[in-house]
């Protein structure tokens, strides 16, 4: 039985700063580091087999850092997944491949593209257009964002990767980690525990804390 780890990236900057952040690629705040080294001890008894992350460095350094507190004696190392970039961090030598985490980032996973208010400051967006809109941007299902992506939109590209990258490794029975954000990771959880679209405006992410599956049956079930 394999297992599956989503964790959503420790605190960002621009959580810390209360900024719509989506693709901006802000690195964590020093409480994020510290959320990341937390949640890599409470996952220290589970020997990861495969690793995705987004192509966002909030995400990377989240994975990265939670697997340097994990105790099995493997390496974590970030591969990449396209053209000459996949070729030179390719691994040739057996040992290292005996001995490694490979560790995939992917933008299919990135954060919800927030399109117009990428870099605006939350409060102060709810006070210019409202609580009651600038919530639906936020939370809704298929309400997007001035020019960006609506969570649905989010889902379209990170289900069929889910499906297609994530389902088959753990049908062969690996323990995966997905480290992501509060959105795209919205998405999956919707997807896994089929929500409807109702119930996922409900639906919050915290940062840095794991939210963890066993795979059964072809079942994915919440270990609380
Ligand atoms: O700013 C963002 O990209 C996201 C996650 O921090 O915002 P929200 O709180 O609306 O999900």
């Amino acid at each position: 039985m394999g297992k599956l780890i989503l964790i959503r990236h420790g605190q960002s900057m621009w959580n810390l700063k209360n900024v719509f952040t989506g693709w901006v690629d802000v690195p964590l705040s020093e409480q994020g580091i510290h959320e990341a080294i937390q949640a890599g001890k409470q996952l220290s008894e589970i020997s990861f087999d495969v690793v995705f992350t987004s192509m966002q460095i909030r995400a990377a350094e989240t994975a990265m850092i939670a697997l340097a507190q994990n105790k099995s004696d493997k390496t974590p190392i970030l591969l990449h997944s396209k053209g000459q970039l996949e070729e030179w961090s390719r691994i040739y030598d057996q040992k290292m491949i005996d001995n490694m985490i490979p560790v995939h980032h992917n933008w299919h996973l990135n954060e919800r593209y927030y399109g117009e208010l990428q870099g605006k400051n939350k409060e102060e967006t709810a006070k210019e257009f409202g609580e009651a809109q600038v919530y639906q941007w936020r939370r809704s299902y298929d309400i997007p964002p001035p020019k960006g992506e609506s969570l649905k939109d989010t889902a379209e590209r990170t289900i069929p990767f889910f499906e297609k990258e994530v389902v088959p490794e753990l049908e062969k029975g690996k323990n995966i980690l997905i480290s992501a954000h509060g959105n795209s990771l919205r998405s999956i959880v919707m997807h896994i525990d089929h929500l409807s679209k109702e119930e996922v405006i409900e639906l919050e992410i915290q940062t840095g804390q794991p939210i963890i599956y066993d795979y059964e049956n072809n079942q994915l079930i919440s270990n609380k």
